[in-house]
């Protein structure tokens, strides 16, 4: 049966599986991908039962999204003259990560540049601004025309909506959303591509090239057809993996992210 794997998305490792020779009960199980309550009540199960902070959560998931991109297009790659980049921040924790990521993205070489339309008055939220900007990060005031974008970024990073998001995409996102759909420049989103259902995705909605998914991949990642399909996020106490199943792949030995 060569050339034909029977797991759905499998990772190489799945895949490897598939064709060797080793019996059923020794086979690796695919990773779980997740509906968005399960998502949510792991999100909080990490805060509540495992004894986390968010800050803490949240520095790993962005430098798992920095280090991600610095894998899918080093700076050797880039097309521009400059390394730049356009990282766009909504107004939760998947804002936060774009912050994250950006603030590590500056410190791998990339210049990024940031769009935060709708900041949290949160302490966390305020913290993660002020590093961005002392590390002279540049914030835009508002979104530029999609030429614009192509003309002067080697990337976007989608860090608009990730596993919280419902229904019908509110002002200004979407405006946002809709120029990013006219931009031709690669698109990596961080956990989900914003403004598709986390668990349906979206038939008109971003196409981005990346997606890197945190923790676990969403049910919308199924559907992902871009290029690189990383997973981040390597903090999941071997409790909570087991006791929702879920299956990760090995991480290779100190990495913080694995392509799927
Ligand atoms: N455990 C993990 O795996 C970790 C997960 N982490 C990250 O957290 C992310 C989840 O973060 P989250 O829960 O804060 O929600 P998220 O999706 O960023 O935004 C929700 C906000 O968007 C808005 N909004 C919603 N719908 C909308 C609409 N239709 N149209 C317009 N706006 C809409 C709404 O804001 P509002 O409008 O109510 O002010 C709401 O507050 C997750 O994907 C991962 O990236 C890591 O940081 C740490 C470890
Ligand atoms: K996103």
């Amino acid at each position: 049966q060569a050339g034909t794997c029977p797991l759905p998305a499998a990772t190489n490792s799945h895949r490897k599986d598939c064709f060797s020779s080793r019996p059923a009960s020794t086979m690796a199980q695919a990773i779980k991908y997740l509906g968005q309550e399960e998502a949510q009540h792991i999100d909080e199960e990490l805060f509540s039962e495992y004894g986390f902070s968010v800050d803490q959560l949240m520095e790993l998931a962005g430098l798992s999204c920095a280090t991600a991109v610095t894998r899918a297009y080093p700076l050797t790659s880039l097309v521009k003259a400059r390394p730049s980049l356009l990282v766009i921040c909504g107004p939760g924790n998947n804002g936060g990560d774009g912050l994250v990521c950006a603030r590590h993205l500056k410190l791998f070489g990339y210049e990024p540049t940031i769009l935060y339309p709708k900041r949290p008055n949160k302490p966390l939220f305020q913290g993660l601004t002020t590093q961005c900007q002392k590390m002279e990060i540049p914030f835009l005031t508002e979104m530029p025309e999609a030429k614009m974008i192509d003309e002067a970024y080697n990337l976007v990073i989608d860090a608009i909506f990730g596993f919280s998001f419902k229904g019908a995409v509110r002002e200004p996102f979407g405006s946002i959303l809709d120029t990013l759909k006219k931009t031709t420049v690669p698109i990596a989103s961080i956990d989900i591509p914003s403004g598709w259902d986390v668990e349906q995705g979206s038939t008109d909605g971003l196409q981005p090239d990346m997606l890197i998914s945190l923790t676990a991949p969403k049910k919308s990642a199924s559907l992902f057809k871009g290029r690189y399909h990383f997973l981040g996020g390597r903090f999941v106490p071997p409790g909570l993996e087991k006791k929702y199943q879920l299956n990760l792949p090995q991480y290779p030995g100190t990495d913080c992210v694995l392509q799927l």
